[in-house]
């Protein structure tokens, strides 16, 4: 048996994939490059279940790419609840836009297109009930202290690709300019001492790292 076959398993008995977010899995797959970066079926039931679970006030998505993770997150939103999303890319700013148009979350959710770093600093009023971290790898850390001040306690705080396609394992030799792995590798040792988390890997998919605030 192999892990393909466990996940097509897992697929089945899982939550079937809305439609909207079928339709965006399928136009990111044929008309954008590293198609993969897209949370898709799975890991959007698993974000979807955290957030119903949560109920979340205010829900903080980093890197949005085609709007897929954003989608999956809004699902479980208390009402009168707010997504805000961040994305650098501004190329991708009308696929996401219509894909929240489509799913009735226009009022919802705000899309921020710029460099997360930037834009956080005009969110410091927020509390974050739920924070999903899946922008660039290097810079994990960073986010995770830009916004974990903002985070109420027993919040959430979700960090994606922390297996890094296993590189982030100690065994896997390393290039001399592999920075994302090294960086994806301090991260995850960091939250293992951190006070300020409780940390939960789960070895699904790319790894997902759930930080429940202390
Ligand atoms: C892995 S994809 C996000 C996937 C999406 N969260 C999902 O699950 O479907 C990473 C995205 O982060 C964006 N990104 C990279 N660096 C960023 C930054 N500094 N600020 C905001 N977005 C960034 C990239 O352009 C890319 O679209």
């Amino acid at each position: 048996m192999t892990d393909n076959d466990i996940q097509a398993y897992a697929n089945q008995h899982t939550a079937p994939e809305p439609p909207l977010l079928h339709q965006l899995w399928r136009e990111t797959h044929l008309q954008l490059l590293m198609p993969r970066m897209a949370t898709g079926h799975w890991q959007g039931r698993l974000l979807s279940m955290l957030s119903h679970l949560i109920k979340p006030s205010r829900v903080l998505e980093i890197g949005t790419f085609t709007g897929y993770a954003t989608l999956s997150l809004a699902e479980g939103l208390a009402a009168g609840g707010h997504l805000h999303t961040i994305e650098i890319n501004p190329e991708r700013e009308s696929r996401i836009r219509r894909y929240v148009a489509a799913a009735g979350l226009a009022e919802a959710v705000t899309l921020h297109i710029g460099d997360a770093r930037d834009v956080l600093a005009s969110l410091v009023g927020e509390v974050w009930d739920l924070v999903f971290i899946d922008a660039d790898k290097l810079h994990n850390a960073r986010y995770f202290e830009l916004v974990i001040n903002q985070v109420c306690p027993g919040g959430l705080v979700v960090v994606d690709n922390v297996l890094w396609g296993g590189k982030a394992l100690p065994d896997y030799p390393l290039k001399a300019n592999d920075h994302d792995t090294r960086a994806v590798r301090a991260f995850n040792a960091q939250m293992r001492h951190d006070p300020r988390v409780v940390p939960l890997l789960l070895p699904v998919r790319d790894g997902l790292l759930l930080l429940r605030k202390v």
